[in-house]
């Protein structure tokens, strides 16, 4: 079984969950990437500074699904930003992938002090004109700076992938992208494993329902129409958190859980995190 889908602003489609792959490398990253397609994942989430473009390539080749019915997302690093220096990191990225084309490429990071990220999406604008990425997106841009890239530019990013769970549920920013029809993808969606899975609120609602800690705040996700893309290196935990379409939560619930809000993991703040 495969995941629900949204359309996103630009026509393409974009499946509810997706699998983060930061960690998973060499051979078992490969495998653990295999078997995720194997139960039902489609979005596959990689990026320049993952490492792993090369895993993420292998194992789309032996996943034995078509390539048109996978969606893969790589991220446009720091140092690269700058118009040429976009359009070629796309092409390292392609060709470290083995994919003629991408299909959901994202400005990693925005580094407002070297303030490049809007020559960059005049490169990712051009790319995809070229048919060389699908979709063209952001992740970590704050409302102002994707108030830049439409005014200066009059594309609209179809996604906005940021840190979202339980502890940052990122209220207002996601209003403003169900404004402007910008898909919200959370990163972190467990909040990286931390206590988040031992709350009270989020145990009591997983034994209502007979289902895992996991499974809510992923569901909570879904419930949000935020996509998660949770990573795990188990396959059985990678069952689970796939395993969220057959249950849902009441807007109580989904109101008792984003009350656990009380801020970012750590650092990685938009305005000022400069990422390599
Ligand atoms: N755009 C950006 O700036 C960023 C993007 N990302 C993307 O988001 C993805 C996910 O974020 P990530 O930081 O990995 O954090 P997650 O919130 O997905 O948490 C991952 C951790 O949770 C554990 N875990 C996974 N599933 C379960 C489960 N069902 N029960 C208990 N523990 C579980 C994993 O352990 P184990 O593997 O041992 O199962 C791992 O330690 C990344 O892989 C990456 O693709 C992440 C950070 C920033
Ligand atoms: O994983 C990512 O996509 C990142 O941007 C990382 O920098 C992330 O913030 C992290 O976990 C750094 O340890």
């Amino acid at each position: 079984m495969t995941a629900p889908e949204y359309s996103l602003r630009d026509g393409n489609r974009i499946p509810a969950i997706g699998l983060g792959t930061y960690g998973l490398n060499e051979e078992a990253g490969v495998e653990a990437i295999v078997s995720g397609i194997a139960d039902g994942y489609r979005l596959i989430d990689t990026a320049y500074n993952y490492g792993n473009e090369e895993v993420v390539g292998e194992a789309i080749r032996r996943c034995g699904v078509d390539r048109s019915d996978l969606v893969i997302t790589t991220k446009l690093p720091g140092r690269h930003h700058g118009f040429d220096e976009t359009l070629a990191s796309l092409d390292e990225s392609r060709h470290r992938l083995g994919l003629d084309w991408v299909d959901l490429y994202l400005i990693h990071w925005p580094n407002p002090r070297i303030d490049k990220y809007v020559d960059s999406w005049r490169a990712m604008i051009r790319l995809r004109e070229k048919g060389l990425v699908r979709s063209i997106g952001v992740s970590n841009f704050t409302a102002e700076m994707l108030e830049r890239l439409e005014r200066e530019t009059s594309v609209v990013p179809v996604v906005n992938q940021v840190e979202l769970h339980p502890y940052f549920p990122q209220e207002e920013l996601r209003a403003y992208h169900d404004e402007h029809e910008i898909r919200t993808e959370s990163w972190s969606p467990l909040a990286k494993r931390t206590e988040l899975l031992k709350e009270p609120v989020v145990t009591a609602i997983a034994a209502e329902h007979g289902v895992s800690p996991a499974q809510v705040v992923l569901r909570w996700h879904v419930e949000l129409e935020s996509v998660p893309i949770p990573k795990s290196a188990h396959a059985e935990r990678r069952r689970e958190n796939f395993d969220v379409f057959s249950f849902s939560l009441s807007g109580d619930e989904v109101e008792a859980i984003s009350a656990l809000s009380r801020g970012r993991l750590s650092g990685g703040d938009p305005d000022s995190h400069e990422e390599f």
